[in-house]
């Protein structure tokens, strides 16, 4: 559509059945899609829209807004009040990342001056407690639970009650999950809520269950009163479409999402942010053959051995911008490379994102030696980066704008930590050492979904016979 000169029926359908075909992959409920695409057409009547409107704004408006709209339920969920006691129940399958989620959560208030407390009334799954008592212990967390005790209302209340008298204001319930939606877990969940009376049930859902979401979703809702949501494991491949069908199975609010395994992987959901991901979803076809004409073979190992290691510099970055720039038009197919993807380098707008990059590799020209070689986030303070947009020329924003790109940056670089780096120049080590995990770690999503997932990308590396001509989309490979 951004292509197009005039915005008719047919650009329209085109650019809608795209966005479709984006949200299905992002595990968008197929109804949800249908309706989405019908209330856009609804709204944008290209007939009644005057000459003069611009008709590509108010397409591109209405599609973020229904997008937005569908992750609204219409009203806020409950929300704790810090002094005043809360009771915060969990709910959600096995594996779902519900336990990891209660800490999380308790550890994100207790940052904000609370005091939460975790009771754990998971009784089926051995090893539940420990494992809440071992993050609760790493997040100095006051927690609950019996090891002898078998019935998981009494733990919740005793739990609870218990709380309450040390004046806890966010007390969370951890109740237990199963393999799949079963009576069983669901009678148990009921028993847990009506015996604790908690404020707010929330639903914890992995998204990588991807068009599952909604029965899910909609089970847990039937059998508690579910009050919000919480995504976890959105740092992997889904793209969490499936957050759209919780909310609209629950007619609950998505309120925080997971990103990683540790305590503070945890953050606000903003939807905003979220629609933009879900929307802004590549076109990976043809990348595979691409990648082999585009990228240099001979590119330094050393950056390769310096990912190993989990130190992603601003030095790095540095050299990876003189990669695209040195590239020219083509430069546009470094941008499917993980992370130098949508925000640096968007299709079609190649001159802007060079001129941009150009822009940063400025302000890096005014950093000192210390600065370009540093891991450390904490290193560039307020008077360095005001020294440095003096020194460039720049505005302060921008020097801010070009650290948080290479914090993105090098969030998803450092899923390269740990990979074996054999000694120069020995590229069957490398090959033998660079596996399938490592591989699909720094993928781009929809191209790992392309390749046919953990199972493809195995065999295609086999195909390969190593693993050398895939090093060269990283700028790896042997001198
Ligand atoms: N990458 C990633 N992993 C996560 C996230 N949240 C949880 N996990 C991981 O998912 C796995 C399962 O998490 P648990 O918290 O044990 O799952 P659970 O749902 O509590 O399981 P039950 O207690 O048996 O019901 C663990 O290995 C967690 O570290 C996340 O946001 N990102």
């Amino acid at each position: 559509m951004s292509n197009a000169t005039i915005i008719d029926e047919k650009v329209l359908n085109e650019c809608l059945n795209e966005i479709t075909r984006a949200l299905l992959q992002a595990d968008v409920q197929f109804k949800l899609v249908r309706d989405m695409q019908t209330n856009i057409k609804k709204i944008v009547n290209l007939d009644d829209l005057a000459a003069g409107h611009n008709k590509r704004k108010i397409i591109q408006q209405a599609i973020f807004n229904e997008l937005c709209k569908m992750l609204d339920p219409g009203k806020p969920s409950f929300t704790p009040k810090k002094g005043k006691t809360s009771v915060v129940m969990f709910v959600g399958l096995q594996g779902s990342g519900k336990t990891t989620t209660c800490t999380k959560y308790a550890y994100y208030h207790q940052k904000k001056g609370w005091k939460p407390a975790l009771v754990c009334a998971d009784t089926f799954r051995a090893g539940a407690f420990d494992q809440l008592k071992q993050n609760a212990t790493k997040a100095k967390i006051p927690f609950y639970g019996s090891y002898m005790e078998s019935d998981p209302v009494k733990i919740a209340v005793e739990g609870v009650e218990r709380f309450k008298k040390e004046n806890c204001d966010l007390i969370i319930v951890d109740t237990s999950g199963r393999h799949k939606q079963e009576v069983a877990l669901f009678e148990e969940m009921r028993q847990v809520s009506e015996a604790t009376k908690p404020d707010l049930v929330l639903f914890v859902m992995d998204s990588s269950i991807g068009q599952a979401a909604f029965d899910q979703a909609q089970a847990f809702k039937q059998s508690v009163a579910v009050g919000a949501v919480i995504v976890t494991k959105m740092d992997g491949h889904a793209k969490g479409g499936g957050a759209l069908s919780a909310v609209a199975a629950t007619k609950s609010p998505v309120i925080f999402i997971g990103t990683g395994e540790h305590m503070d992987e945890f953050e606000v959901f903003d939807v905003k942010p979220f629609v933009s991901r879900l929307l802004g979803m590549g076109d990976w076809s043809g990348f595979m053959d691409k990648i082999h004409e585009v990228v240099p073979m001979d590119q330094q190992p050393e950056l390769l051995q310096k990912l190993s290691e989990g130190n992603f510099t601003l030095r790095i970055m540095y050299e990876q911008f003189q990669n695209i720039l040195k590239m020219g038009p083509i430069g546009q197919v470094f941008s499917m490379l993980p992370g130098f993807s949508a925000e640096l380098m968007p299709k079609g707008r190649e001159k802007e994102s060079q001129a941009k990059i150009k822009r940063y590799m400025t302000m890096m020209d005014s950093m000192t030696n210390e600065e370009l070689d540093s891991s450390n986030p904490k290193l560039m303070n307020e008077s360095r980066i005001m020294r440095i947009a003096r020194g460039s020329g720049r505005h302060l924003r921008e020097v801010m704008e070009m650290l948080e790109e290479y914090k993105r940056l090098a969030k998803i670089w450092s899923k390269m930590k740990g990979l074996k780096i054999p000694k120069k120049g020995d590229m069957s080590a490398l090959s033998r050492n660079m596996n399938a995990q490592h591989m699909s770690k720094v993928l781009p999503p929809q191209m790992l979904k392309q390749i046919g997932g953990m199972g493809g990308l195995q065999s295609l590396m086999k195909q390969m016979g190593s693993t050398k001509d895939m090093m060269g989309m990283f700028g790896g490979g042997d001198k």
